[in-house]
C-alpha cells in the first residue's frame, strides 16, 4: 500500500518560492549540536519509508520531473574538460528537454533552464559567455576541490578568482580533519572565512559526508557550516568512495530545520554525487517536500549537484509522451 504525494503537491509546482534574505550566520556554538545523537537505525527506518510508502502518482510523475529538471546544477568536473565540453552543456542548461519533447508538453513557450552550470574555477569564463543572456548562474567549485588540503591562503585565493571570472555560486569544500578530530571552532572559523571571500557569491559548503564516518559528525558538521554563514550545504563532492545517500540528507534535512527554527534562516540544501536516475530524483523530492517543504524544491533551495541525471529524466519523459524508451546514446550531453 503506497501513499501517493497529492494533488496539491502536483498544483503548487507552479508556485514561485518567496524570496528570502540569505544566511548571515551567527556566532560559533557548540551548544547547538553537542548534545545531539543521531540514531542510524532510525534514520533507515525514515528514508526507507519515505520511498516505499510514498509515491508520486503517474500523471504528475512528468510535473516533478520538469521540476528536478530545474533544480539541477548541470555539472562537469573532470581532467579532461575543454571549453568546447562547457560549451555543449551550457548549451544543454539553456534546453534541457528536446524540443519535440517540450512541444508535446505544451512547454513550447515556457522557460526551462537548469538551475545552474557547475565547473572548475578555469572553466567559468567560458561558462559565463556561453550562458550570456540566460539568466542562469555559473557555479564554480573552489578551496581546493575535492580533497580540500591546499594552504587557506591558496584556497581564498581561489574563490576570489572564480568570482572574478563571473561565478555566481561557489561551492566550498571543508577540512574533513577539522570534523573527524572535533574541532568545530576550526571549521566554523575557516568556512566563515570562505564565505566572507565569496562576497556577493552564494556559497555552497560540500561537507564530503562520505569521509566524516557518523551520521552524528554529519549533523555536527551541518550546524557548524550554517553558523559560519553557508547559504546551502551540500552532501559530496561525487567523488568521496560513498556520496550523496537519502539517510544522510534526511540528517542534513533535519540540521537545516533546527537552524531555522533558532534562527530564522533558510538554508538550501544539494545532494550530490551518483545521483543518476529519475527515480532517484522523485525519491530526493519527495524528501524536501516531507522534511522542509515545498520551498525546498524550488532552485532558490534546493539543488541537485549531477553530471548524468538529466539524460535519464529526458529518456523517461520521452517515454512518457512516446511510449518507447530510446537508447542512452541518443541522450549524450548530461
Ligand atoms: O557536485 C557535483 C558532483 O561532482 C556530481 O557528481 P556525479 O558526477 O556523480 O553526478
Amino acid at each position: 500500500m503506497t501513499d501517493a504525494v497529492g494533488a496539491g503537491a502536483a498544483r503548487d509546482l507552479v508556485q514561485v518560492a518567496q524570496p528570502h534574505s540569505r544566511n548571515q550566520g551567527v556566532a560559533f556554538d557548540a551548544a547547538w549540536f553537542d548534545a545531539t545523537d543521531i540514531n542510524l537505525s532510525a534514520v533507515e527506518r525514515r528514508t526507507a519509508t519515505l520511498t516505499t510508502r510514498r509515491t508520486v502518482k503517474k500523471e504528475w510523475q512528468v510535473a516533478w520531473l520538469i521540476k528536478a529538471i530545474e533544480v539541477i546544477d548541470l555539472t562537469t568536473l573532470a581532467g579532461d574538460d575543454t571549453p568546447g565540453r562547457v560549451a555543449r552543456l551550457c548549451a544543454k542548461a539553456r534546453n534541457p528537454l528536446r524540443a519535440d519533447l517540450a512541444d508535446a508538453l505544451g512547454l513550447a513557450g515556457r522557460r526551462l533552464t537548469t538551475g545552474a552550470v557547475c565547473v572548475y574555477p578555469t572553466m567559468v569564463a567560458g561558462a559565463v559567455r556561453a550562458l550570456d543572456g540566460s539568466g542562469i548562474p555559473v557555479a564554480s567549485v573552489a578551496t581546493g576541490f575535492p580533497a580540500g588540503l591546499t594552504p587557506m591562503a591558496e584556497r581564498l585565493a581561489e574563490i576570489r578568482y572564480a568570482v572574478g571570472q563571473g561565478a555566481a555560486e561557489i561551492d566550498i569544500v571543508i577540512t574533513r580533519a577539522h570534523v573527524l578530530t572535533g574541532n568545530w571552532a576550526a571549521l566554523h572559523d575557516e568556512i566563515a572565512l570562505m564565505r566572507e571571500a565569496c562576497g556577493d557569491a552564494h556559497m555552497k559548503a560540500i561537507l564530503a559526508t562520505g569521509d566524516l564516518k557518523t551520521l552524528t559528525n554529519v549533523y555536527r558538521a551541518s550546524m557548524v557550516a550554517m553558523q559560519a554563514g553557508a547559504d546551502f550545504i551540500k552532501t559530496s563532492t561525487g567523488m568521496e568512495g560513498v556520496n550523496a545517500t537519502l539517510p544522510v540528507s534526511l540528517v542534513m534535512a533535519r540540521a537545516i530545520r533546527d537552524y531555522l527554527e533558532r534562527t530564522g534562516h533558510k538554508v538550501g540544501f544539494k545532494p550530490a554525487g551518483g545521483i543518476r536516475t529519475a527515480k532517484d530524483a522523485l525519491a530526493w523530492l519527495i524528501l524536501m517536500r516531507e522534511e522542509l517543504g515545498r520551498e525546498w524544491m524550488e532552485p532558490e533551495l534546493f539543488r541537485f549537484g549531477a553530471s548524468g541525471l538529466l539524460a535519464d529524466i529526458e529518456r523517461q519523459i520521452e517515454h512518457f509522451v512516446t511510449g518507447r524508451y530510446s537508447a542512452n546514446d541518443r541522450h549524450g550531453v548530461a
